[in-house]
């Protein structure tokens, strides 16, 4: 295979001195069908691959965006009887006796900074007998389509690059770590500035990791083990779980510790995990100092996962084949944008929300159905028939401060936004993302590359072999050995913060965060400030902020993470049954809203509302926790959070 392609020239060293981190060379593959020649390149845009004619004409391209790679990791073979097999499907760089590698005396040992840790051959890699060739896996999850009608989804691609030019494996090993080294340069400067580790030793800043081991059916530890824990060590991102052992653990543990060593912090759970962090985070003094260099992440193993099917909807991320797969690569993506929190005064004390708030109907289902949660997300459904039957209406009266322009940031809020000092801005709307954000059809992965590059493709993480198995950077081997500085903590072994958190959780009920706008709850609303009111019968009302309030209910299509917005929708009492049954079936298609509002269902923009019930009682939940029935009033405090998102 290799003397056939002698006279390749080998031209990377010098390609990588002009353009800095961009490097390039040769490979070579070797299948049954016949041998091929390919030059690939790695640039600020990813990985490109092209097949060359022996004229040195490109017969095919392809190319793997730096956008979907996550990591690469250098190895070597681990065994002789597996080297046999070598000459099917191995990209190889150039032969050592070819005269153009020869001739330059291209080794280089000398210009090389020092190994990287991915380089450190182990003992079992001495058993190799001979091989001297070192390998670069690059590890991609790249959106693809399995048919026509099929939707995207991402698959992990795993591409194989195998040195051999030099005699001894150091050499092979330190031209893949050069290739390695442009890798992470590549993805390193696609961070954002908060990600990036203040040390050059480390490249990304750690991660903490909240799960909730009761969220939803009660998998989010195997879930985590299974599928987020490999895609943290592909990506190298360091990170430390902690178990919550009991509600409002995460409370206690964000309004009380101290978080500099995290750049981000993730809940592995529901919307209801996330609630928590966000309440914890501005129970803080010094939240105004804190907020701003944390973003938050979230895996959803709960049963709403209105927030993570929100973001991922956002950004045109494919959710339903893959949804803890697409969550895990968001979180590593190193992106994160402003995201509105809502402060909600309740009678006796504040709550920050993210999601939604809401009175009435939807309000019921979703807490009386807690009795039928072993049913996961089906309980919404079975519980919703229930309640249309036996429909019930609440009196009561909704105050409400309309955003003063229909389509624009909120002007007044807006103006005077609280975003911190240091926070960084980044594209949240969906109409202004940049082109980047979107994929063209063109920029997914064409199956038929992925069957002659040693570009290894598996689905739900079981490696799927298109070539010898020796070659695979998708065998578990390679890629399930965890990060040595990753902690795993549970409550249990944490002492010291028991009894902080006791202590400090004792004395204080009150939140920090910005300061209110509005009055205080049992003052009256002033006249002259553009209040309006609805009053009457309601069979509910809900405030919402996010697209979706769960994975297959749309309920604020126009919402936007960032938006200064509330999407006050209230249903009237004398609503039909066939009307609201309308209305509630649609809503997973996000159909569901009248353009006009009409005499049953409102649908208003607000950025602040206040509602005083007239019952004594009935239920309110505030991003799907209960919370004590009353009179409250809401106010959203535009983009005070930062909230992870796909790349
Ligand atoms: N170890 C624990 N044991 C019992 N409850 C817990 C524990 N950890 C957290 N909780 C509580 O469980 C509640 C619900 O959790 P979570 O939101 O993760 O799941 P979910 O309710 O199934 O999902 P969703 O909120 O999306 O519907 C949280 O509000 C939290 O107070």
């Amino acid at each position: 295979m290799n003397e056939s392609h002698d006279k390749t020239n080998s031209p990377s060293r010098a390609s990588s001195a002009e353009e800095g981190h961009d490097v390039s060379d040769t490979f070579y593959t070797s299948q049954r069908k016949g041998s091929h020649v390919f030059r690939v390149r790695l640039d600020a845009t990813g990985f490109t691959l092209q097949r060359e004619s022996p004229g040195g004409t490109v017969i095919k391209e392809q190319h793997v965006r730096i956008g979907d790679i996550v990591g690469g990791r250098c190895m070597r073979p681990k065994k002789t009887r597996r080297l046999a097999m070598s000459g099917a499907c191995a990209c190889s760089s150039g032969n050592p006796n070819s005269p153009a590698v020869s001739a330059s005396g291209d080794r280089p040992a000398a210009a090389l900074n020092t190994p990287s840790k991915c380089s450190t051959a182990s003992k079992e890699d001495h058993l190799t007998d001979g091989d001297v060739s070192a390998y670069l896996y690059v590890f991609a999850y790249v959106l693809k389509k399995r048919s026509l009608r099929t939707e995207l989804h991402r698959e992990r691609t795993v591409l194989t690059l195998r040195f051999r030019s030099f005699d001894t494996f150091e050499d092979n090993m330190r031209e893949a770590d050069r290739w390695y080294r442009a890798l992470r340069w590549q993805l390193h400067r696609t961070l954002e500035e908060i990600f990036v580790a203040p040390t050059a030793d480390e490249r990304r800043r750690r991660v903490l990791v909240l799960l909730n081991p009761k969220s939803g059916s009660g998998r989010a530890r195997e879930v985590f083990n299974m599928h987020v824990t490999p895609v943290l060590n592909e990506a190298e991102v360091p990170y430390d779980l902690y178990v919550t052992k009991h509600s409002d653990f995460a409370i206690e543990f964000m309004s009380t510790r101290c978080l500099d060593a995290w750049c981000c912090v993730v809940a592995v759970g529901g919307d209801g995990l996330f609630h928590e962090i966000i309440n914890g985070l501005l129970q803080r003094e010094d939240w105004a100092h804190v907020l701003p260099g944390l973003a938050l992440g979230i895996i959803p193993c709960g049963s709403g996962n209105g927030l993570a099917r929100s973001i991922a909807h956002g950004y045109n991320e494919p959710y339903f084949s893959k949804p803890v797969l697409g969550a895990a690569l968001t979180v590593i993506s190193g992106r994160s944008s402003p995201m509105d929190v809502v402060r909600v005064q309740l009678q006796q004390r504040s709550v920050y929300s993210f999601l939604s708030i809401g009175w009435g109907l939807i309000s019921d289902v979703d807490i009386e159905s807690e009795r039928i949660r072993m049913l996961g997300y089906q309980r919404f459904t079975v519980w919703t028939l229930y309640r249309l039957v036996n429909l019930r209406t609440y009196n009561g009266r909704i105050s409400y401060l309309l955003t003063e322009q229909e389509d624009s940031p909120v002007p007044g809020y807006a103006n005077q936004r609280h975003r911190m000092q240091g926070s960084r801005s980044c594209n949240t709307h969906i109409d202004k993302l940049a082109p980047s954000l979107h994929h063209s059809s063109s920029e997914y992965l064409p199956q038929e590359f992925a069957d002659v590059i040693s570009l290894e493709t598996s689905i739900n993480q079981s490696f799927r072999s298109r070539c010898d198995s020796w070659l695979s950077g998708g065998s578990r081997r390679s890629f399930y050995y965890s990060i040595s500085e990753s902690i795993y903590h549970s409550l249990a072994d944490d002492s010291e913060f028991n009894g902080q958190a006791a202590a400090s959780l004792e004395n204080r009920q009150q939140n920090f965060g910005p300061a209110s706008e509005l009055p205080d709850l049992d003052e009256p609303l002033p006249q002259d400030q553009g209040w309006q009111v609805e009053e009457g019968e309601f069979v509910m009302m809900h405030a919402v902020y996010q697209t979706h309030l769960g994975i297959d209910c749309h309920f604020a299509p126009k919402a936007q993470m960032n938006d200064g917005t509330i999407f006050l929708i209230l249903i009237r009492g004398g609503i039909s049954r066939p009307h609201l049954l309308s209305f509630l079936y649609n809503m997973s298609s996000g159909t569901h809203l009248p353009e006009v509002n009409n005499e049953y269902v409102k649908v208003l923009k607000v950025r602040a509302f206040r509602l005083e019930p007239h019952d004594n009682q009935g239920i309110i939940t505030v991003d799907g926790e209960r919370v004590e029935f009353g009179p409250l009033q809401a106010e959203v405090l535009p983009g005070i959070a930062r909230v992870m998102v796909p790349k």
